[in-house]
């Protein structure tokens, strides 16, 4: 299968919406789906910083995305790959375009972003009570401040989508299994991808 035909899944949203969870859950040990955990490629720089408790600005975001981008690419090159499923929060809208060009226009991937929509609240209850994690829990408000949604107007379910974009919202009874479950439905009835 050529590059070009294997599918990009990103699955993307503010701290604690269960990126790495579902992103994983998808994955589920499929020989030919292939998973990025996005955190484990920031600089050491950008860990130390969030550790203080301080938000991550666009030249701290920079370097990671292109990293995410590159590692996209570079995994999309196996030849026992067929879909590649990463986590990032992807919140801005040139996040993105970098994670889709890096930092050259030729270098294109065309993924999927799967947006975990949750209200602030469903996810402050969730930070809160994680442990050992570098992200606190005030950082929160900073990632719905920066997040641009992939959706213009801000409405679900608009096709005017900046890139291509399935969106699961969360909600305080909906289990990581059930979102995983509607991922997955849903990638595989609105994009023909079965995972
Ligand atoms: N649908 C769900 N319902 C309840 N808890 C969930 C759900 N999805 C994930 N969780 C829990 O929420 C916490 C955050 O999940 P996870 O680490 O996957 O999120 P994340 O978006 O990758 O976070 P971060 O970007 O901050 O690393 C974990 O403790 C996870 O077990
Ligand atoms: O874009 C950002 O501000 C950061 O990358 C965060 O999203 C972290 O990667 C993650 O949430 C930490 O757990």
């Amino acid at each position: 299968m050529s590059a070009n035909k294997k599918t990009v899944i990103i699955v993307m949203g503010v701290s604690a919406c269960g990126k790495s969870t579902i992103a994983k859950g998808l994955q589920n040990e499929q020989k030919d789906v292939f998973y990025i955990e996005g955190d484990d490629l920031h600089p050491q720089s950008n860990i130390d910083k969030m550790s203080q408790g301080t938000p991550l600005n666009d030249d701290d975001r920079y370097p990671w995305l292109c990293a995410i981008h590159n590692r996209i690419s570079s995994t999309l090159e196996d030849e026992n790959c067929r879909v590649v499923i990463a986590s990032c929060s992807s919140l801005k809208h040139k996040y993105r375009e970098i994670l889709t060009k890096g930092e050259s226009e030729k270098a294109k991937v065309r993924p999927i972003f799967l947006h975990l929509k949750g209200d602030f609240d469903v996810l402050l209850k969730r930070i809160s009570q994680r442990k050992g994690h570098f992200m606190k829990s005030q950082m929160l408000e900073s990632q719905y401040a920066a997040l641009e949604w992939p959706y213009k107007n801000d409405i679900v379910g608009d096709s005017d989508t900046d890139y291509d974009t399935l969106t699961v919202e969360l909600t305080e009874s909906k289990s990581a299994s059930d979102v995983i479950a509607e991922a997955r439905r849903r990638l595989n009835q609105d994009r023909g991808v079965s995972i």
